[in-house]
């Protein structure tokens, strides 16, 4: 594909991630496989530098343009070399017209005011870079240091005990400590949740949103002895656990919940668990690294929709907690809504639960709760809080 065709090629797929951000459709990823899998003549170059540019036109638009001309003009707007590639050539995109401006915000501007007041314009570059890859080491069986040394260019994360980081485009799956269920790709962030969930002993600990599990495996791997519960009203996510736990040789119990009757189906469970961990469904805009279109995807709509149902989970969480025990709401969003506001309204609705410190120094402490950034930890993003129940 000559440098035209490529960017004529980026202009079509944008086209089918706009409308499908639009649309509640598949993730851009995955548009991105469907297009060459119609168009074999592309080679593997051709491939890598069209995903590269959609990519790129992605992350840098806050705001959903109209069409992937539009995302991509922004792009060339940055890059000399991309703007010559408008050349109106037989496979290319015509020439770029004068009234065809570029926009660049990387926030979408109405979200800008609802982030939590610690994520401020300058951290708005990071929430878009690229991810690097992190492993989270089954430490119930093996140690971190024999992992570093098994993995080319990995190294301990700064915060998780049990981390590796390796730099981002890396391929694991393949790898033998991969298959023997020695690391799981899990993200710093991610990791920090469940070691907020201070895991530890022969503890009950319920994971009501535990989704594949990824929570659940860290819980797991750092006390072998928890009786731990995974449940979530998604059948499909929550059968990939079985599996995973399976080559992790860990012991996780599992429950398929019916969404509306999440509090019957737990009721034999009330006031029984050290540990309830509320993972919740959220925006999602803690890893915008990851999802960049994330940000189409989101209006105000949805993100009310989200923080009702956090709510709603919150209070079906708060009984299963035994007196004296801890409830760990964490949701992967750098929103105020969804993270120091939602844990402010909880304590408000709950008059016998206190907030406490979140275990471990990470992050920044944001209402009730603790915030981590990628600019500012280097993980993608979260709030946590620990709430306790009293006696
Ligand atoms: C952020 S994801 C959880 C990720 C998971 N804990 C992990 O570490 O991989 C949120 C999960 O909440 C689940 N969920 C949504 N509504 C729910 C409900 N009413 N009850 C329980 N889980 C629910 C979703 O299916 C999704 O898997």
């Amino acid at each position: 594909m000559t440098p035209s065709a490529r960017v004529q090629a980026a202009i079509e797929i944008l086209d089918e991630v706009i409308a499908s951000t639009r649309n509640d459709g598949p993730p851009a990823d995955a548009i991105v496989t469907r297009y060459f899998k119609a168009r074999r003549y592309a080679g593997s170059k051709d491939r890598r530098a069209v995903r590269d540019l959609v990519f790129r036109a992605i992350r840098r638009s806050g705001e959903r343009p109209n069409a992937g001309r539009k995302a991509m003009i922004g792009l060339a707007s940055e890059d000399a070399e991309l703007t010559s590639s408008f050349d109106g050539s037989a496979h290319g995109p015509p020439p770029i017209g004068d009234e065809e401006g570029a926009e660049g915000s990387l926030v979408p501007a109405w979200l800008q005011s609802q982030l939590s007041p610690l994520v401020t314009a300058d951290e708005f570059p990071a929430l878009l870079e690229r991810a690097p890859l992190d492993l989270r080491v089954n430490v119930a069986r093996t140690t971190r240091q024999a992992m570093v040394e098994a993995f080319e260019g990995a190294e301990p994360t700064a915060l998780s005990p049990w981390g590796i980081r390796l730099p981002p485009d890396s391929h694991v799956d393949q790898h033998a400590a991969f298959a023997e269920g020695l690391v799981e790709v899990q993200d710093e962030g991610s990791q920090l949740i469940a070691l907020a969930c201070d895991p530890q002993g022969s503890t009950n600990i319920l994971d009501l949103c535990a989704g594949a599990g990824g929570k659940s495996l860290a819980l797991a791997a750092a006390a072998p002895d928890a009786h731990i519960l995974a449940c979530d009203t998604n059948r499909a996510r929550l059968s990939n656990l079985e599996p995973r736990a399976e080559r992790a040789v860990a012991r996780i119990g599992i429950r398929l919940l019916d969404g509306g009757r999440e509090a019957q189906q737990l009721a034999d469970l009330d006031g029984q668990a050290d540990v309830v961990l509320v993972d919740a469904p959220c925006s999602g805009s803690g890893t915008w690294r990851r999802n960049p279109e994330g940000r189409w995807r989101l209006t105000a709509e949805r993100l009310q929709r989200v923080t009702k149902l956090q709510a709603r989970l919150l209070d079906i969480a708060a009984p299963l907690v035994k007196p004296g025990g801890t409830l760990v709401y964490a949701v992967c969003s750098i929103i105020a809504a969804e993270g120091a506001d939602q844990v402010a309204a909880f304590l408000g609705r709950h008059s016998s639960w206190l907030a406490q410190d979140a275990l471990g120094s990470f992050g920044r402490k944001d209402g009730d709760g603790r915030l981590l950034t990628p600019a500012h930890d280097g993980t993608d993003g979260f709030f946590v809080a620990r709430l306790g129940r009293s006696c």
